[in-house]
């Protein structure tokens, strides 16, 4: 198949990026952090989550995060919402979208947001019905599609399961999360065999870890097979809280190289981006995970 002409891409940085810093990250460093990423060309921003805060201490500024946004237009800033509690909060914050967060697994399932995949959708339905009379679009987000934690490889059918379940619900389009970064191309080109027959290519996004260094291979292989939305973090920042060892999103720097390298437009300013990369990579005091990013930040330097 023919490569997209055009990718977009969604930045999680600063939710799925930050989530998991064991130290606090002050609210003025997120803002900044986001400020420069729009400014860097990128439209979509997951910008924080309206979770129990206990769960997720890290993300417990969120109100005050999307309270201090500039807001521009064409510009989106969404939010985790897991269940209505989670909707209100973030109306209240004024996000753009919200996300409903499934699971292929059941074990993830339990752990991350403490029930089962069933009720899991269950509770989704009143946020989706309530987003829709809210005029709100709902993204949805299936976990452990190649591979979990807790049960080990995980096949293509309940990933479609899932995936089918919440674009019945009202989901615009479901981002498929290899959550702990397991995945290789040939599971990519499995699972994506598994959901194309019966679910559009327009309909999916890829949400992809570095853990074993396999996110860049594993995009490829989706753009080949017809995705054309591309989830990554900034720098590469992030690990998940209830997935033990799972290492950051691919970094959205290499996103952009790779884009550049293959034709594809994105709009993104790469120079911008890596600049952001580094000024988050020198606040956390950690090392760069972007290749790209810390290529390029020596070749400036
Ligand atoms: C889902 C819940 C809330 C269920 O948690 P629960 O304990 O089952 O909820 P509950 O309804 O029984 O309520 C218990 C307490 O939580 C409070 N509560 C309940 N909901 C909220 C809310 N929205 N905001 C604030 N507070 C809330 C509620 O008010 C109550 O407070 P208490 O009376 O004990 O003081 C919990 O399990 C949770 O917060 N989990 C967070 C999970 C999370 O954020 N995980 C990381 C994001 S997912 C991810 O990273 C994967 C992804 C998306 O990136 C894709 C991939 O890579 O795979």
């Amino acid at each position: 198949m023919a490569l997209p002409a055009r990718v977009r891409v969604v930045e999680v940085g600063p939710r799925d990026g930050l989530q998991n810093e064991k130290k606090p990250v002050a609210t003025s460093s997120k803002i900044e952090l986001i400020r420069r990423l729009v400014d860097s060309g990128l439209v979509y921003v997951e910008a924080g989550s309206f979770v129990n805060p206990k769960w997720v201490p890290q993300m417990a500024d969120s109100e005050a995060v999307f309270g201090s946004l500039e807001r521009k237009p064409g510009v989106v800033y969404a939010a985790l919402t897991p269940n209505l509690q989670g909707f209100e909060r973030a109306m209240e914050a004024q996000a753009d979208e919200v996300a409903i967060f499934g699971s292929a697994s059941e074990s993830f399932s339990q752990k991350n947001i403490n029930c089962s995949v069933e009720e899991s959708i269950a509770r989704f339905k009143p946020v989706v019905k309530a987003a829709q009379d809210a005029g709100v679009r709902v993204r949805g987000y299936v976990s452990c599609v190649v591979g979990c934690p807790y049960e080990g490889k995980i096949a293509p059918e309940p990933v479609r399961q899932v995936s089918e379940a919440l674009l019945e619900l009202g989901c615009y389009e479901v981002s498929l999360g290899d959550t702990i970064g397991v995945g290789t191309p040939r599971d990519f080109e499995t699972l994506l065999e598994g959901l194309l027959p019966s679910i559009a290519a327009d309909y999916l996004a890829v949400h992809c870890h570095d853990t074993y260094g396999m996110a860049i291979a594993n995009i490829l292989t989706s753009l080949q097979m017809g995705i054309a939305v591309v989830d990554s973090s900034v720098a590469g920042l992030g690990g998940c809280p209830y997935a033990k060892g799972a290492t950051g999103n691919v970094a959205t720097e290499d996103v952009v190289y790779l884009l550049d390298g293959l034709g594809i437009a994105h709009g993104i300013d790469l120079p911008k981006l890596v600049a952001t990369g580094s000024f988050i990579s020198d606040l956390l005091g950690r090392p760069n995970n972007s290749k790209v990013g810390s290529a390029l930040s020596v070749r400036s330097a």
